[in-house]
């Protein structure tokens, strides 16, 4: 099958691969055209993917339009903020029947929407021609080859299961569920549990802090997560709990990173820059905030995750339960 992924950072590229070994046609598109000729010509993407070589056969471009003729499924693997302004180049030549695919966790700032909301809308799609994937896939161990597995959503199970054979292979297993809403928010919430978990370490603190804020993040997340209509299954597995168990340990993930880095006394800002790659989490805080108080949903963990950001709290004092409120309450 023809496939089209839009995006040449670190997953964008490894997700090309996958597909490629998984037997498609695959074309690459790059934002900077000297990314495109790296990964064309010498098989490279070495500010993203330093020693990895990429499969031959996989097609490099910046050319938008010639990245998306003839593609049936079409990857969208761009930081989360950056997607709608994209889907406006994208929207005139995506082929009438393709599916579009997201391969991002954010939520958008401003309208907290998720990433297919906005492929819905700045696609105009119906919603069984989108799906999302989504799971504990740090890209640079799923370019080594090392075996992961990932979840495919779509209200659509023929979607799905299109999306999902096209990214099988030995060692990227991909399992199918219809539970959108659950699966894209399990890997935007992961992200701001990674952060708290990275805040704790950097502090100093041991595995008792790290489970219990692991644990009662998961919580925080299904709660979060079926007040806007997830199944709470979802958030039990790969899309949540896998997710959530490798990016909070991954010394590669990049919340994780920023998280640390908050712990030991850095701002936001230092953080920033000290990143060349994108680490959602810090985009997607504030309007998953935003989200849950409209809801009525208490989020304490990503709440203090923000007061540390804002320099309010102590990060030596964030804890598993709300810091304000340390009577008990039911598990
Ligand atoms: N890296 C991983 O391990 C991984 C795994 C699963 C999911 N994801 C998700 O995939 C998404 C992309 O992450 P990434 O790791 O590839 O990020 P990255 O920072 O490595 O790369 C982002 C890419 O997008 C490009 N870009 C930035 N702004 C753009 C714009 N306005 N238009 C077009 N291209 C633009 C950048 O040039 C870069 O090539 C994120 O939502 C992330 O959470 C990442
Ligand atoms: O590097 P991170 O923190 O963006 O995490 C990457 C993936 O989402 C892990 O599944």
């Amino acid at each position: 099958m023809r496939v089209a992924v839009l995006g040449a950072g670190s997953w964008g590229t490894v997700f090309a691969k996958v597909l490629a070994d998984s037997g498609n046609d695959v074309v690459l598109w790059a934002r900077r055209p000297k990314v495109a000729q790296a990964i064309e010509h010498r098989r490279r993407n070495d500010d993203y993917l330093p020693g990895v070589l990429l499969p031959a056969g996989i097609e490099a471009t910046s050319d938008l339009p010639r990245a998306l003729r003839g593609a049936e499924v079409v990857f969208l693997s761009v930081p989360s903020q950056s997607l709608r302004g994209l889907l406006r180049d994208v929207r005139p030549a995506l082929e009438p029947t393709a599916i579009a695919v997201s391969l991002m966790k954010g939520v958008e700032d401003g309208t907290g929407a998720r990433m297919s909301e906005v492929i819905r809308q700045g696609l105009a799609l119906p919603d069984d021609r989108i799906a999302v994937v989504s799971g504990p896939n740090l890209a640079l161990e799923i370019a080594r080859e090392e075996p992961t597995a990932a979840v495919v959503a779509s209200t659509s199970l023929d979607t799905a299961m299109r999306v999902a054979s096209a990214c099988a292979n030995r060692y990227f297993g991909t399992f199918m569920n219809a539970d959108v809403i659950g699966t894209e928010f399990g890997g935007v919430l992961k992200n701001l549990i990674a952060l708290a978990v990275g805040i704790v370490v950097g502090v100093g603190y041991g595995d008792n802090t790290k489970a219990s804020i692991l644990t009662r993040g998961l919580a925080e997340m299904s709660a979060f997560a079926a007040a806007f209509g997830a199944q709470p299954d979802t958030l039990a597995g790969l899309a949540g709990m896998g997710d959530l168990i490798a990016t909070s340990e991954s010394p590669r993930s990049r919340n994780n990173r920023a998280g640390r880095l908050l712990g030991q006394g850095y701002t936001k800002d230092d953080v920033l820059r000290t990143m060349d790659q994108v680490a959602e989490g810090l985009a997607s805080l504030e309007p998953v905030l935003a989200l849950a108080a409209a809801k009525g949903v208490e989020m304490p963990i990503c709440t203090q995750v923000s007061q540390v950001i804002a320099g309010t709290l102590d990060p030596r004092d964030i804890a598993p339960h709300a810091a304000a409120d340390p009577l008990p309450i039911g598990e």
